[in-house]
């Protein structure tokens, strides 16, 4: 990670390092955006994901670090600082902030008639730009006489209309119902795909950021706690958020190439993995479950008492709390032969081959399962 102090920027896309400390809180995040790349940011509610954008929209002041679009410094927290008009930046806030007195068309012509555009050619390219997204027939309605899909699209028409280098969306489909979010995910996947510069996507929902992006920066308490593929993140865990948020059991241990010793003791059989401090993955389906102890089983196998019974369509969802922190994926059938309830004692098991083990890096913010959380708060993400 660059120190706060340097300004060299490395590509022609965004280039940022942002410290901003406000009481309590404070940001420190590096990420670069390449021309043609969606990075979506994820993170839990408070983490500073909105505060980044707005740093970056110029519309936060940095404490110390930089932001370099298009291979220029707009701002160095020190002599340099674009006004947001200036940075060639199109931001969509939170819930699109359409203006309500104005029309569709005039809310899209408005950024264009404030770079100086005539107000006929400025109309005219705003209605080619609600045309392209699905809502010129709109575009003489006011905001509050659209839908939440049609606003969102109005607000992203706006914000390309100044043909920004970097476009910034702040949870785009956060105000939209479950229905209507799955398609308007996939047609902003699709309008993405044709934007030229690069664009960042804010979301606390993993979904969003499988859809929509290229890269993935996890955000917790100000700070980038991992980054990479979306998928590469969802199935190597670093930390509890994302973890829960993925749907998938995550411990932390030692390991001598074939035994983990994990923090609560237990030890697990596993193949080929590193030695030393290491993460552990176990998707909930891996988990076996049964009444009696297995015999003669090659799997690692210990006892635990169910503390929660979920159902999720055809599948149910046990959690256990000790000797681990586990949840274990079993079919309704499965539940019906056992007949286990809450408070109930079984046998839970994982083969060595379903163990996904990798270093833990020195000083990773993980916190341990152990924390008195239960495994099924939240553990209802993707099931990677
Ligand atoms: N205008 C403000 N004045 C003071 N503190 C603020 C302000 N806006 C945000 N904060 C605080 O800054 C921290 C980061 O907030 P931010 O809105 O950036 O988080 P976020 O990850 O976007 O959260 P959410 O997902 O809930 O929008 C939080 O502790 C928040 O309470």
């Amino acid at each position: 990670m660059p120190e706060p102090t340097d300004t060299t920027p490395r590509h022609p896309g965004l280039d940022v390092h942002a410290v901003v400390r406000r009481d309590t809180f404070r940001l420190d995040a590096a990420l670069s955006v390449a021309p043609g790349e969606i990075l979506a940011v994820l993170g839990p509610s408070g983490a500073g994901k909105s505060t980044l954008l707005r740093a970056i929209a110029g519309l936060e002041r940095l404490t110390a670090g930089f932001i370099a679009i298009g291979g220029r410094i707009v701002d160095d927290a020190d002599r340099i600082r674009l006004s947001p008009r200036e940075r060639q930046v199109g931001y969509v806030p939170q819930d699109y902030v359409l203006f309500p007195r104005m029309t569709v068309l005039d809310n899209v012509a408005f950024g264009l008639r404030a770079h100086g555009v005539r107000k006929a050619a400025a109309r005219r390219r705003a209605q080619q730009l609600l045309d392209r997204f699905g809502v010129g027939a709109l575009a003489h309605r006011r905001p509050t006489e659209i839908s939440g899909g049609q606003a969102q699209r109005v607000a992203l028409a706006r914000a390309l209309a100044v043909d920004p280098t970097v476009l910034l969306l702040d949870e785009p489909l956060a105000a939209l119902d479950i229905g209507t979010r799955m398609s308007v995910r996939a047609e902003l996947r699709e309008m993405l795909t044709t934007f030229p510069g690069g664009v960042i996507v804010v979301t606390h929902d993993p979904m969003d950021a499988f859809v929509l992006a290229d890269h993935l920066v996890v955000m917790e308490s100000g700070r980038v706690v991992q980054r990479g593929a979306p998928a590469a993140v969802a199935s190597h865990p670093r930390t509890e958020y994302v973890a829960r948020l993925c749907g998938i059991n995550l411990h932390r241990g030692v390991c001598d190439g074939r035994v983990i010793r994990l923090g609560t003791g237990m030890e697990w059989q596993v193949v080929d993995a590193p030695v030393g401090d290491v993460f552990v993955a176990v998707r909930p389906s891996a988990v076996a479950v049964y009444r009696e102890r297995p015999d003669g089983s090659p799997r690692n196998c210990w006892k635990a008492r169910v503390t929660s019974v979920e159902e999720y369509g055809h599948v149910v969802r046990l959690g256990v709390s000790r000797p681990a922190n586990m949840i274990a994926d079993i079919t309704a059938e499965s539940l019906a032969l056992l007949r286990l309830r809450v408070g109930d004692d079984a046998w839970f098991a994982v083969k060595a081959t379903d163990l996904v083990v990798y270093p833990a890096a020195e000083g990773s913010p993980y916190h341990p399962a152990e924390s008195g959380a239960q495994p099924s708060d939240g553990a209802t993400g993707l099931g990677v």
